[in-house]
């Protein structure tokens, strides 16, 4: 099979290579140049533009965005529209908001297939795991390639029609919050409570039979290799939060109760004011206005 792939950052250059590895074709672009080389590097045709990249193609286009989600899919799509029949196919693998994704598949001139893809870069070696929402004939077409980036053929689902695949992997992400979250919470007890303990040596423990081993436990383990016990100079700032927030707003709206996401999602907020949270300096001040409790100062 011949892909086209736009979008050759961190994500995108595993789908290429996997789908090269597994023998297929494959057609590459991005806005950046050096990115297009490392891609014809690992054997892929480079592309130009988005309209040489659809030309390169044959008659029925198989392509795979991998741009980050939001504006850059909307703008990709914009310049693939007039250059795509009923018969092509586009997969949509980044993190977009499933509600867009239904709206670009009603929009979209060939068949459009959203992605979750979930296994980050430092998965690749095991291949990802995809939830894939669209017309079924779609993703039966795609099963070569979708077996090439996945684990395998277990590494795949259809989850059912337009927008259901990104919103099993809005969930997945509001899932690995509140798992991030509560490992931090027992890492943090272990560190501040009353003995002095090596906390990579209580991960790789724990990874060897324990209940609540997992991959992000792996990756616990490896971040007090790499960091020390206490995490040596990893500040208190968690970036990210756009599928979590999503996440919980679709809880909101389905009147679903889920207090562990929200607070994960929460502790994300928190960790970003700069001076402090207000709320906690004005507990504090409180604190003094009914039992004239010393109020601790800014230097
Ligand atoms: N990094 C991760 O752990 C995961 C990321 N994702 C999702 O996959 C998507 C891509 O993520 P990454 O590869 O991490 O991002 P990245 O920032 O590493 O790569 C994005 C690439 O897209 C290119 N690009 C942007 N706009 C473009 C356009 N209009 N036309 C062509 N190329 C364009 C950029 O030049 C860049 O090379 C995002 O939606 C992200 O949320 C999904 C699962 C895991
Ligand atoms: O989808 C992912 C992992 O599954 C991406 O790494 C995503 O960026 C994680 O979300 P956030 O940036 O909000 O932490």
């Amino acid at each position: 099979m011949q892909l086209g792939v736009i979008g050759l950052g961190r994500m995108g250059q595993i789908v290429v290579d996997r789908t090269l590895e597994a023998g297929h074709d494959v057609v590459a672009f991005d806005l950046e140049p050096e990115a297009v080389a490392t891609a014809a590097d690992a054997g892929a045709e480079p592309a130009e533009s988005i309209s040489d990249l659809v030309d390169r193609l044959g008659a029925e286009k198989r392509i795979w965005l991998m741009v980050p989600a939001g504006d850059a899919v909307d703008a990709t799509l914009e310049e693939l529209d007039g250059h795509l029949e009923s018969e092509d196919i586009v997969v949509d693998g980044g993190n977009s908001y499933f509600e867009d994704s239904v709206r670009r598949a009603e929009a979209c001139s060939a068949a459009y297939l959203d992605c979750g893809t979930s296994g980050g870069p430092a998965g690749a070696h095991l291949g990802f795991s995809l939830m894939v929402g669209g017309p079924e004939w779609a993703y039966d077409e795609l099963v070569p390639v979708f077996d090439a980036v996945a684990t395998g053929p277990d590494g795949h689902e259809r989850m059912g029609p337009a927008g259901s695949g990104h919103y099993v992997k809005m969930i997945h992400n509001g899932v690995e919050y509140a798992l991030m979250q509560t490992y931090g919470e027992g890492f943090e007890l272990l560190h501040e409570g009353r003995y002095d303990l090596d906390l990579e040596n209580v991960a790789s423990v724990w990874n060897n039979g324990a209940v609540i081993r997992s991959w992000l436990l792996e990756l616990c383990e490896e971040a007090f290799r790499e960091e020390g016990s206490d995490l040596g100079d990893v500040a208190d700032r968690i970036e990210g939060g756009s599928t979590g927030t999503w996440t919980v707003q679709e809880a909101l709206e389905q009147e679903v109760p889920l207090p562990l996401i929200y607070t994960a999602l929460s502790e994300r907020f928190g960790s970003r004011a700069d001076d402090g949270r207000f709320s906690r300096r004005l507990a504090s001040r409180l604190r003094y206005g009914f039992g004239r409790h010393d109020v601790p100062r800014r230097d």
